[in-house]
């Protein structure tokens, strides 16, 4: 079996790739970072230390890796006789990899079973999004995309931070992992990846990982960044940035238990363990990582306005997401390109603009004032 995964970032090293390796998959990754691609076409093997309570060491071999910025007539070779081709670049750039993928696709031999694609991105439904990339680069001349490929919705849980300089391939991650799959899509021939969950309705654990493990994680690296911490695990020591992750993720688990029918406990039962994951001392993990991109962070169906709209949908006004976005308005990080071009957004639109723009919210919606507010507060400080 073999598997074409684009990203060999931490994810993609420390998760993905792993997960892959374990299943009995041959990994070819697949990147634009010349640097990593050859550190890795040339080792056999590389390290993942997975730190914490049951610490182990995992050994991936058996890859290659290849440029597909360069090389992409090998990676759309490769494609052409994989199984399955996973993401873990970034949502922004699946519209990137989406062409590649569809070459790829196309020089299949129709004696082939359908290629398996799924995007391990932190987005509500990312594969939808690569899905459709793919349908907009596809060369109608070579047939029935639907019969070809299949497309499948995933979520996927690991918090790997950056890796310190000189650590080479190796990757430190946590110990906890969950990978969850849709499973509709694949007719009953589902790939059989023993880390992996599969269910038929997956967009309430989609929901339900977004907005709480990324929310918090969010929330943490902001109201962090503002008290001056560096470490994710340094600001959850701190019982202000603590309390105030808490109250985010009180809200954000009435939106699931209400919406999605969580029972309450076990809701309760999963913030409390994602609480005692960010406090993990062993893992390295930077406010400026997990807080990148503040822009994406603050999308309209992301893990502040997603949950907050509904909330305010259902005639509650949310209180601690409407103080962590305050705090996102004030990361800025000037190595961060996201938070320059926000903080560039904030000094030159007038506050409704800015709203409309960087949230997509309507003016008629509810929470349109309140984020309108913290940003004609966040002007005047400037
Ligand atoms: N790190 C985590 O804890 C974690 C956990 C779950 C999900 N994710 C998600 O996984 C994705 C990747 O995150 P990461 O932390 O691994 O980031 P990363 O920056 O470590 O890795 C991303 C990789 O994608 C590569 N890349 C960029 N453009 C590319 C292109 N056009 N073609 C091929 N490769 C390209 C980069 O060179 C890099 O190696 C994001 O969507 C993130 O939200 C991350
Ligand atoms: O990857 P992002 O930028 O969407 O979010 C940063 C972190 O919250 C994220 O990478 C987590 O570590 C991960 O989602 C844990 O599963």
């Amino acid at each position: 079996m073999k598997a074409v995964h684009f990203g060999a970032g931490n994810i993609g090293r420390g998760f993905v790739g792993l997960l892959l390796h374990e299943a009995g998959y041959e990994v070819v990754f697949a990147d634009v970072a010349d640097a990593l691609i050859s550190q890795l076409a040339s080792a056999s093997s590389y390290e993942v230390h997975e730190v914490g309570e049951n610490a182990a060491v995992k050994t991936v071999s058996g890859f290659r890796a290849l440029n597909s910025g360069t090389e992409e007539v090998a990676v759309v070779a490769e494609i052409a006789t994989a199984d399955l081709v996973t993401t873990a670049v970034g949502p922004h750039i699946l519209k990137f990899v989406a062409p590649v993928i569809a070459r790829g696709i196309a020089g299949r031999s129709p004696s082939l079973a359908p290629l398996q694609v799924m995007a391990c991105e932190n987005a509500i439904n990312a594969t939808d999004l690569l899905h459709s990339e793919v349908e907009a680069a596809w060369d109608g001349a070579a047939g029935d995309l639907s019969s070809a490929a299949v497309f499948a919705n995933t979520a996927v849980d690991r918090i790997v931070p950056n890796q310190a300089p000189g650590q080479g391939l190796d990757v430190t991650v946590e110990t906890f992992y969950e990978w969850v799959i849709d499973r509709t899509p694949f007719a009953g021939a589902a790939p059989v990846i023993p880390g992996a969950t599969f269910v038929d309705e997956l967009g309430p654990y989609i929901e339900r990982k977004l907005f709480t493990v990324n929310t918090g994680h969010a929330s943490a690296a902001y109201f962090g960044y503002g008290a001056g911490l560096e470490k994710i695990s340094d600001a959850m020591a701190d019982a202000s940035v603590a309390a105030r992750v808490r109250a985010v993720l009180e809200e954000t688990k009435q939106l699931l238990v209400a919406k999605h029918g969580f029972v309450e406990a076990e809701q309760e039962a999963y913030v409390q363990k994602i609480l005692s994951r960010f406090t993990n001392p062993y893992l390295p993990d930077t406010v400026n990582r997990v807080g990148r991109a503040p822009l994406r962070k603050l999308g309209r169906h992301e893990r502040f306005i997603g949950p907050a709209a509904e909330l305010a949908e259902r005639g509650i006004t949310p209180v601690a997401l409407l103080d962590a976005m305050s705090a996102a308005l004030r990361f800025d990080d000037g190595a961060d390109d996201e938070a320059v071009e926000l903080a560039r957004m904030l000094s030159e639109m007038d506050a409704a603009e800015a709203v409309e723009r960087i949230t997509e919210l309507p003016p008629s919606h509810p929470l349109f004032p309140q984020v309108q507010k913290l940003i004609e507060d966040r002007k005047a400080e400037a």
